[in-house]
């Protein structure tokens, strides 16, 4: 039998204008206990007919006409239909423009996702429908460890790109999941008296309801229940780990997003966590490890997951628990006023991610006018923009609509939820360092002298802010949220008081908040002000927010500059592109010591950083890439120029750095 599936997708990432095109799938799907490998070969043997062709491949760059309506404003429907403009590479059984399928084959043909508020709602066409059953063909070597992302799993979970396999399979899904079931098992081997309880949710990517699919069947098939909470953030999943509510059997044991933040759309991924926070690197090898075993021994004919499937699926609706603590913080901050935000106007752009919910279970019960607000919808294809803060064309979305609605303050968060950024009523972002000088303001006035802890990137301006005019202490770390919180929860650990760790991507974790990282919590923060500065009378709406950080100097020009490593180069000499990126950072360290023109940081934690032409620079390895990010900040672009001159004739010596975007840089 054939199993085929179209996948929706676009032909470039991030960019919704574009043509979008669509992908057909063609699995074999082995009638009960028949391998694979058989269904395909005597499928291919038996007819020698068109489906030869077909069988057990992928084709692609079959390209079908669709009617999309974007969905600018909400409530304009998705409409897809296939058409007869196809290009087909392969024989397919098309006829008529319509599809026509061998009367034992079952094609499922997946449309766009189609969301309705915070609850999935799938549109699935189906033409000769058969039950579909999960893949297991084609899968040969799966590279586990691959698929380790820092402190997170990533991979591809959709096709359509081309170059870019699928790696987060099904079973490759169901055997992580399983491990990671294992992993809790052991981790709270002692003392537990209950069955383990897992809650899964997911963002708005196209990917999400297979991969959550796949997720539960690899955790019931190990024993372990779960608690479906459709589509969530990412703190919201923590804080099952955290907050009791039987209801929603709180506190979970563990608890996994299904994610890939703000990257494209065939992309997904997993975060993992328990009561202690999020799992970090070595947890999520030793997940990663034990997934590859037993997707070998599936693979090899054990009994695998869904068969032996145990325990129970339960769905909840998390997201309403969680959101009702949202809105009590605010009104307690206010002095329990039950509307502490009615006249204030306030947009949310949600990207199409799953930061929708802001809007309709926090806003809204708060009083404040939301009209104006966009991309609410959840729509993996993100048509609009990147769900990102870090995005200028997501910002430049959200401050027209502030601009447009004449709103007192535009609230923006990346897919899932853990970052956010603001707008002020005059178009001004809220972001990066703007974004930490805010909330260092706030919680400085909480907690007088604490230390801030912020990434590599953060501004001199921002030192000076926080030290000078805000009294307390700036702690420049490394980059990556996870760095930063684990930093501020060290220093505490050693009787250094800190409150905030918070990045220029817009991640920020309150101790307050159990250093949850949350970037609807960051943005409760500024409510809780508007609120409470209201409630004590003090006028001038959301100014408020904009007097907090009035004194912060901001860099006349920044840039970033990605300094790619080729891995093959011979340069390399068979070494890795982190050791290669150490050598570029110690000789560029040397340069810097050896001119006059440059003072290199006396505190730093990562790469090179050091002032010079009025601004400063820092050159370091990325966390994830063979890349070298480089940061500059100065006066202005003439003076960045000189920085990234410097630093251009530093490198020149290491022929594997692809300095072409930085040479356009200094070129103007
Ligand atoms: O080191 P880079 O490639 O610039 O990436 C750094 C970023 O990586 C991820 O996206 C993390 O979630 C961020 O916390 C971090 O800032």
């Amino acid at each position: 039998m054939i199993f085929g599936r179209v996948a929706d997708a676009k032909t470039r990432d991030h960019r919704p204008r574009f043509l979008r095109y669509t992908e057909l799938l063609v699995y074999d799907r082995p009638a009960r206990n028949q391998s694979v490998a058989t269904s395909s070969r005597s499928l291919a043997k038996g007819t020698g007919s068109k489906m030869e062709a077909i069988s057990g491949k992928v084709i692609q760059n079959m390209s079908v006409a669709k009617h999309y309506q974007k969905d600018r404003q909400f409530g304009k429907p998705h409409q897809m239909h296939v058409s007869n403009r196809h290009r087909i590479h392969g024989p397919f059984p098309l006829q008529g423009g319509k599809l026509r399928w061998h009367s034992t084959s079952s094609l499922r043909l997946f449309s766009m996702s189609k969301y309705d508020g915070t609850s999935v709602n799938r549109g699935h066409l189906f033409c000769n429908v058969a039950p579909s059953v999960p893949i297991v063909s084609g899968e040969q070597k799966v590279d586990f460890m691959k698929l380790q992302n820092g402190s997170d799993i990533r991979g591809v979970a959709v096709d359509g790109v081309e170059g870019e396999p699928v790696t987060l399979t099904e079973p490759v899904t169901e055997a992580i999941a399983s491990a990671f079931a294992a992993w809790l098992s052991d981790k709270k081997k002692n003392g537990r008296s209950h069955q383990l309880k897992i809650s899964v949710g997911h963002d708005s990517r196209i990917s999400a309801q297979k991969l959550q699919d796949a997720v539960t069947r690899g955790i019931t098939g190990v024993g372990v229940e779960v608690i479906q909470y459709g589509l969530a953030s990412t703190p919201a999943m923590f804080n099952s780990t955290l907050t009791p509510d039987d209801a929603a059997s709180c506190p979970v044991d563990g608890s996994i997003m299904i994610t890939a933040s703000h990257l494209p759309f065939n992309r997904n991924g997993f975060k993992f966590f328990t009561s202690e926070g999020g799992l970090g690197k070595p947890d999520i090898k030793d997940i990663l490890e034990r997934a590859a075993e037993i997707h070998k021994n599936r693979s090899a004919g054990a009994k695998g997951s869904g068969t032996s499937a145990s325990s129970s699926v339960k769905k909840v609706d998390y997201m309403s628990i969680y959101t009702s603590d949202l809105v009590k913080a605010v009104r307690k901050a206010a002095g329990n006023i039950e509307k502490p935000l009615e006249g204030f106007h306030i947009v949310v752009d949600a990207g199409n991610g799953a930061g929708g919910f802001f809007v309709a279970k926090v806003l809204e019960p708060l009083g404040a006018i939301t009209s104006g607000s966009q991309f609410l919808k959840p729509d993996g294809l993100f048509p609009n923009h990147i769900p990102n803060p870090e995005d200028k064309e997501a910002m430049k979305a959200i401050t027209q609509a502030v601009l447009n609605n004449k709103a007192d303050l535009g609230i923006i968060f990346d897919t899932d939820v853990d970052r956010s950024a603001a707008v002020d009523f005059t178009g001004k972002e809220f972001n990066r360092n703007r974004l930490i000088a805010l909330l260092s303001a706030i919680v400085l006035e909480e907690h007088p002298g604490t230390t801030i802890v912020t990434d590599s990137v953060t501004s001199d301006g921002l030192t000076t802010f926080i030290e000078q005019k805000l009294g307390g202490k700036h702690h420049r770390f490394k980059r990556g949220y996870k760095n930063v919180i684990d930093e501020a929860i060290r220093l505490n650990s050693i009787g250094e008081e800190s409150h905030l760790a918070i990045e220029t991507s817009g991640h920020g974790a309150l101790k307050e908040n159990h250093w949850l990282d949350d970037g609807a919590y960051l943005m409760v923060k500024l409510l809780n002000k508007l609120a409470s500065a209201r409630a004590s009378g003090v006028g001038g709406g959301s100014k408020v927010l904009n007097d907090l950080v009035d004194g912060l100097e901001e860099p006349g020009f920044a840039a970033e500059v990605r300094i790619k490593i080729n891995q093959n180069h011979p340069d390399l000499k068979g070494g890795s592109f982190w050791e290669y990126g150490e050598a570029v950072l110690q000789h560029l360290e040397n340069t810097v010591d050896s001119d006059p023109k440059l003072s290199k940081a006396p505190v730093n934690y990562e790469g090179v950083r050091a002032s010079g032409f009025g601004g400063w620079l820092l050159l370091r390895l990325s966390l994830h890439d063979p890349v070298l990010p480089l940061n500059l900040e100065a006066p202005s672009r003439e003076d960045a120029v000189k920085l990234g001159l410097l630093v251009l004739a530093a490198i020149a010596e290491f022929p594997a750095l692809d300095t072409s975007g930085l040479d356009k840089f200094v070129q103007g």
